[in-house]
């Protein structure tokens, strides 16, 4: 199967070179007389029971840069800069802040001395204003701020200048939508006059308009002298926003300060990975995949939520990837909500199989065959505290409780065959998935359906209608996932479909949608007002549709 389509924007891979990447640590980009860094950090280790994350790092990141880390889901990026924040304590090695040594005790210590951490999964209370938000923990609110009104017009003032000043401050945090509540912890971040940012996959939750507006951000910043540490597995943002990179890998730096707009694609992945990764999506069968004979899978008729997406109505043959183009807030993710049962719709049905689906009852719609990852998977996918096994089976479609004991083994049995097809690291059953980086986690969820699938194969429902998984619905599958295992992921996806499973996804990323799907939906203020085929829409045109309403 040869690659379909290439979204690499550096040199091909096959330029790359041919054998493992190096195993010491590059020399920094440039020389003489760069700034001296803001941050220093030498040997920093970190262990976990059964885990080396961190295994001698260094990083240094000077004023004004944008120091991108890079590396594979589990590399060590996230627990590098839980050390920074004071949210880790290192097992060994020194930070040197501003040339003074700096150990940070708890994330109060590190926001006073001027760093501001702005996590993966954001760290705001739900049930909290967006104010409250803003300026919790904060000196402001215990000295300043006595009159709440006070409060919010501060709040307000860092809502507009992020370019969201149609924010309410006294609106819950819980209430907001993914991209609303990026806003507020990036407006917490900027509430502490910090010298430096350090940015967790921030632009995993936004649309493209929105990471313009997040890199205008960015600039204003760096150019008042503030420092910007930025985890992205988006290498075309690393490009845009970045200055320099530095590269993890196992727990260890592999390549320190490489200039970010320069290094080719392809040996950035080389590193990252240890091997050549071609970041492509995999082929689609022939142009009448999904037409003609398949029968349909899912049916939606005049569906309606009021006040999100109005008289939508499209279909889902057996074997086809259906994806969903369009801006955080167009619509997009409460139509995948709707049809899965999260949410009840005003008006319209959804059918699966022929049969209308009970609606707002996501029980009904998984024991009909639907399946869900959804875009929060923290919140609203996985037991943190259990073992990927509980998790991974946990749709209970693989049905392994009613056979008793040899029904563990064959459970464990399809555990581990998930973890090895999507490389789930560590690969251990038993751990608890709290201990997972993101990417790792998003895997977990997607292998729960993919058990499913092959559990229902080749049988049938009660009611006579085929079993397993009919419909998988995936919002935004490879967020936070590492280059590398997007590729294997698109390849499961497709996978899945060859299998005859009808597939309705999501995605920010347009060249994702493109590349994946064998129809495309364009979403624009809760109507569809485009379906093409993806291999016939260009990323242009359909983020011109998404913006403006309308093809170039
Ligand atoms: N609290 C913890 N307890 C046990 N192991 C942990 C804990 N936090 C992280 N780890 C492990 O440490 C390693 C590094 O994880 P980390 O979250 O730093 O990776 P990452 O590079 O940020 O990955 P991702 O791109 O998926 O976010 C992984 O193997 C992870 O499972």
């Amino acid at each position: 199967m040869g690659p379909a389509k290439n979204s690499d924007d550096g040199p091909p891979a096959a330029s790359g070179p041919g054998g493992p990447p190096p195993a010491g640590p590059e020399p920094p980009a440039g020389t003489g007389a760069e700034a001296a860094p803001l941050l220093r950090m030498r040997g920093i280790a970190k262990r976990f029971p059964g885990v080396r994350a961190l295994d001698g790092v260094d990083l240094d990141v000077r004023p004004g840069e944008v120091h991108c880390l890079l590396g594979q889901n589990g590399a060590g990026k996230s627990t590098l800069i839980k050390v920074l924040a004071g949210a880790h304590r290192p097992d060994a090695g020194e930070i040197l802040l501003g040339g003074e040594p700096f150990a940070p005790s708890d994330p109060t210590a590190a926001m006073r001395a001027g760093i501001a951490t702005i996590y993966q999964e954001l760290d705001l209370v739900d049930g909290l204003s967006v104010a409250d938000n803003i300026f919790l923990g904060h000196e402001h609110a215990r000295l300043g701020f006595t009159r709440r009104a006070d409060a919010e017009r501060a709040a307000r003032a860092l809502l507009t200048r992020l370019g969201h000043g149609e924010i309410p401050p006294r609106r819950e945090v819980g209430r907001l939508p993914a991209a609303g509540r990026q806003v507020v912890s990036m407006a917490r971040a900027l509430s502490h006059d910090a010298r430096l940012i350090v940015m967790d996959e921030p632009s995993a939750a936004l649309a493209h308009d929105e990471v313009s507006n997040l890199f205008r951000i960015i600039r204003e910043l760096t150019a008042e002298g503030v420092a910007v540490v930025y985890i992205s597995h988006r290498l075309e943002e690393i490009r845009e926003i970045g200055d320099r990179v530095t590269v993890l890998k196992d727990g260890r730096a592999v390549a320190g300060g490489l200039p970010a707009r320069t290094t080719p694609t392809s040996r950035v992945v080389s590193l990252m990975t240890g091997r050549d990764v071609a970041y492509v999506f995999p082929e689609r069968p022939g142009p009448d995949a999904g037409s003609g004979d398949r029968p349909e899978v899912l049916r939606v008729e005049g569906l309606t939520l009021a006040g999100s997406f109005e008289d939508v109505s499209f279909s889902v043959r057996a074997g086809e990837i259906v994806g969903l183009a369009g801006l955080v807030g167009s619509g997009r993710s409460e139509i995948l909500e709707t049809v899965y049962g999260t949410r009840r719709p005003t008006r319209g049905r959804v059918l699966l199989d022929g049969r209308p689906v009970r609606p707002g009852d996501t029980g009904a719609a998984v024991r009909r065959g639907m399946g869900m990852a959804p875009e929060e998977r923290k919140s609203q996918a996985l037991l943190l505290h259990e073992s990927v096994a509980r998790n991974v089976t946990l749709s209970g479609l693989g049905r392994y409780s009613s056979l008793g004991w040899l029904n563990r083994r064959r459970e464990l049995a399809d555990v581990r065959s998930q973890i090895a097809a999507l490389d789930i690291r560590p690969g251990d059953p038993a751990r608890p998935v709290a201990t997972l980086s993101g990417g790792n986690q998003q895997k977990v969820v997607l292998a729960r359906w993919l058990v499913g699938a092959a559990a229902g194969r080749g049988t049938a429902r009660p009611d006579g209608s085929p079993g397993g998984l009919r419909l998988l619905v995936l919002d935004e599958p490879t967020r936070g996932v590492d280059v590398g295992a997007r590729a294997e992921l698109y390849a499961v996806i497709r996978d899945l479909a060859d299998q005859g499973v009808a597939v309705l996804l999501v995605s920010s990323e347009v060249p994702e949608v493109l590349g994946l799907a064998d129809r495309v939906l364009v979403v624009r203020e809760g109507r569809i007002i485009h379906s093409g085929a993806g291999r016939d829409l260009d990323e242009r045109s359909v983020l011109n549709m998404i913006m403006e309403g309308r093809a170039l």
